[in-house]
């Protein structure tokens, strides 16, 4: 079984307005609201792809409410705890002459919370994959995707992190079986910018050697490398077509990275497939379908991508 968990749930108002001006009334000329957060995406992807996924992550308040709500249409089960104090975040997408997001705070998980998150996952058994992905609330210590690792170590259970900064850092001596920061994410980790695909790629392998056994690096619109778990380094090129709305296409790639190596156990194809899923998000307005995945992975397998 596959669980996904985000710790912050939220809906993503995603609007784009012509011309944004800071400081001036401006409206929307499109608006759309999706259940999202990196985890729900992941399963969001999984479930076009015909891969079932639970779920798991902390909800509050009315948009809480509209999150389990959503979920239940978008074809996985879910299973969150509702938290007492705070509202489930709204987070903004906007798109005009560039792309800007504001991401909410998120509702005050308390120790007992957390607890109960525990619990659940203390379920988990050999063969089972869980996906951990996204920002914390702010009343969560940054140790928890380490402290959730802990104490599934041993397990069997195979571990995916996207996460940010600490919460990514603090994981990879417990040896996760994939981690997916971005070009920019993994220049922050070493306080630097990589401008060379070179530099992307000596810094993959820095945090392979500290412990993670694939490296993907996504780089948007200039494609992604990944060092595997046995060192080698593949490189795969975007797919073809119109960007309409990038928010969510690195979860894709997970999940259809996921899907792929769960299908075929070669990092070669899990690569493409995540490719493929990365750009069906980028190309639509919300997760991107099976048809429209399956329609890019074709287009890669005939040309290799950009
Ligand atoms: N402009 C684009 N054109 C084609 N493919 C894209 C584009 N943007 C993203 N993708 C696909 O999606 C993958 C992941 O994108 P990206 O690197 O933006 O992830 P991310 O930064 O984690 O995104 P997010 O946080 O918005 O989910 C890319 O490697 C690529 O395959
Ligand atoms: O604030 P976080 O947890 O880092 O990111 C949250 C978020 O930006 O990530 C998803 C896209 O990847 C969106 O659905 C969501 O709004």
């Amino acid at each position: 079984m596959i669980y996904t968990v985000t710790f912050n749930p939220a809906l993503d108002y995603v609007i784009a307005v012509d011309h944004f001006t800071l400081g001036k009334v401006n409206r929307t000329v499109q608006e759309n609201i999706f259940c999202g957060g990196k985890g729900i995406n992941v399963s969001a992807l999984l479930a076009n792809l015909g891969y079932a996924s639970t779920a798991l992550g902390f909800v509050a308040g009315f948009t809480g409410t509209e999150i389990e709500r959503g979920v239940k249409e978008l074809g996985f089960s879910s299973d969150f705890i509702r938290v007492k104090k705070g509202m489930s975040r709204i987070n903004v997408k906007l798109k005009s002459d560039e792309e800007s997001e504001i991401n909410g705070m998120g509702p005050d998980i308390q120790p007992e919370d957390t607890e109960a998150l525990f619990g659940k996952l203390d379920r988990l058994e050999q063969g089972d994959v869980l996906v951990l992905s996204g920002s914390i609330p702010a009343a969560v210590g940054s140790d928890i995707y380490e402290r959730i690792m802990e104490r599934l170590r041993g397990r069997g259970v195979r571990i995916v992190v996207d996460a940010e900064k600490e919460l990514l850092s603090a994981v990879l001596h417990l040896n996760p079986f994939l981690i997916k920061p971005n070009n920019h994410e993994l220049g922050q980790m070493f306080g630097k910018e990589l401008k060379t695909e070179e530099e992307i790629i000596a810094h993959a392998r820095i945090l392979k050697e500290r412990g993670a056994a694939n490296v993907l690096v996504s780089m948007a619109g200039d494609g992604a490398v990944l060092v595997d778990e046995k060192g080698e380094i593949h490189r795969q090129g975007v797919c073809r077509g119109k960007v309409r709305n990038s928010v969510g296409a690195g979860d894709s790639m997970v999940a259809g990275f996921l899907a792929g190596y769960l299908k075929t156990g070669d990092y070669g194809y899990a690569l493409k497939l995540g490719t493929a899923s990365g750009g069906a998000t980028a190309f639509s307005d919300g997760i991107g379908t099976r048809e429209r995945i399956m329609e890019l992975l074709g287009q890669l397998e005939e040309n290799g991508g950009n």
